[in-house]
């Protein structure tokens, strides 16, 4: 039997809190405003990818989460493409190096958290294939160099090739080399930062971020000021609120920032939603829980889906934490926060907080994490298929 060669990792989400929407060229995905996110820990959020490759492999097939999926889609192709191309250098500069570049590759990728469902699961899955396939093809190159290439996959992937606080810098050129992501400061410069996650829908969204996005960049009059004007401003601002560990600017900006990015959704035609009751009950909550602390003790951001994203610090884990206890007390999640207890602020009333019951489903607790991580388990068994089929 051909010698399987193979190489595994796991790789994180990252919620964006300068949002990227708007393409000014759709097939490289590169974007028509900067973007900053907060890399989540893969404690709790992960993609695992084992890629595979050998001379015994008939076609490229990847498997997510057990399913057969097409990998001749442009933007799988696109970054499949680019891998190979990147090790046939090397194997054209050392000729004693397996022809990796010449095998049919098999990868194998797990979420563990629901695909497709506005929980960037397409940010995840390609960072981690593309660090798979370069770790498998033993590249050189640096993770900003291949952040170009996971964007080709989805824009929003570039940036988890980083832990920390990441910018997607979205460059000008025309053929995208200048459009990559540079991490802003590492997990261990700002460690305190959580995040909670209120899933409020684990469905399949209706819209699409690529349509949704397309149909915003051509009908929102709004669209143009957001990427002329606020956007350029509030990247400055933003990325200097983290290197100043500066969570009152910065969770201010977030919530702005998720707000405009709902607007311009609206301002476009058709009209584009993504939060419902449910997420506007949570903007509510959390605008109240501020004005009476008379500080940004949580910052709320959403992406394109009705689910909670709050950001807060440590220390305010009690008020936070306190407070979503008393709204949802029994939902999965709390297992390792046993310690929390029900606390809800002075002058936040019962239909506030209850109002948030009916509708989240999940409560995902968690916090800056670092980089995707190669790791020795592998999902492929030893004649080169998944172990769990
Ligand atoms: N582990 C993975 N490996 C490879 N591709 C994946 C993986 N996970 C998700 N994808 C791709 O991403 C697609 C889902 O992307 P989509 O943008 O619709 O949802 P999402 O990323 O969960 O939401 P959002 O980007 O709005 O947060 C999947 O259909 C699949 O093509
Ligand atoms: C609202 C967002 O989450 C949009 C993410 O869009 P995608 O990266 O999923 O879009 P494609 O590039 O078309 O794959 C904001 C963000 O993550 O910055």
């Amino acid at each position: 039997m051909a010698k399987i060669y193979s190489a595994s990792t796991t790789a994180p989400v990252n919620i964006a809190t300068l949002k990227y929407w708007g393409k000014r060229d759709t097939k490289l995905n590169l974007p028509t405003n900067s973007s900053i996110s907060v890399t989540l820990s893969q404690d709790d959020l992960r993609t695992f990818t084992t890629a595979a490759a050998s001379e015994a492999f008939t076609k490229d097939t990847l498997w997510l989460n057990g399913t057969e999926e097409s990998v001749t889609g442009a933007r799988t192709s696109a970054c499949l493409a680019e891998l190979r191309a990147l090790r046939k250098s090397l194997e054209d500069a050392d000729p004693s190096l397996p022809p990796l570049s010449t095998y049919k590759l098999h990868i194998v990728s797990e979420n563990n958290f629901p695909t497709a469902a506005g929980l960037a699961s397409s940010a995840a899955g390609f960072a981690a294939l593309v660090r798979a396939i370069a770790d498998l093809y033993e590249l050189p190159q640096s993770a900003e160099e291949l952040s170009r290439i996971a964007r080709q996959g989805s824009g929003s992937a570039c940036r988890s090739l980083f832990g920390g606080y990441v910018a997607w810098e979205m460059g000008e050129k025309e053929d995208g080399s200048d459009s990559r992501a540079v991490q802003i400061a590492t997990e261990t410069d700002w460690p305190d930062m959580r995040a909670a996650i209120l899933v409020v829908s684990a469905k399949k969204k209706e819209t699409s971020s690529t349509t949704g996005m397309q149909t915003t960049a051509k009908t929102s009059p709004l669209f143009k000021h957001r990427v002329e004007v606020v956007v350029p401003e509030r990247f400055k601002v933003m990325s200097k609120s983290i290197l100043d560990k500066d969570f009152e600017t910065f969770g201010q900006l977030t919530m702005a920032d998720s707000n405009q990015f709902h607007a311009v959704c609206l301002d476009s035609s058709p009209p584009v939603f993504y939060m419902n009751d449910v997420s506007r009950n949570v903007i509510s909550l959390i605008e109240k829980v501020n004005n009476l602390a008379g500080r940004v003790v949580a910052a709320y951001t959403f992406d394109a889906g009705p689910n909670a994203v709050l950001y807060y610090l440590e220390k305010d884990e009690p008020i936070v934490l306190g407070l979503l206890k008393a709204a949802l007390p029994d939902l999965d999640g709390w297992q390792n926060k046993a310690t929390v207890s029900a606390a809800v602020p002075d002058g936040v009333s019962e239909d506030m907080y209850d109002s948030l019951k009916d509708g989240v489903s999940r409560i995902i607790l968690t916090g800056v994490g670092p980089s995707p991580q190669k790791i020795a388990e592998s999902l492929v068994d030893e004649s080169g298929l998944p172990k769990s089929a």
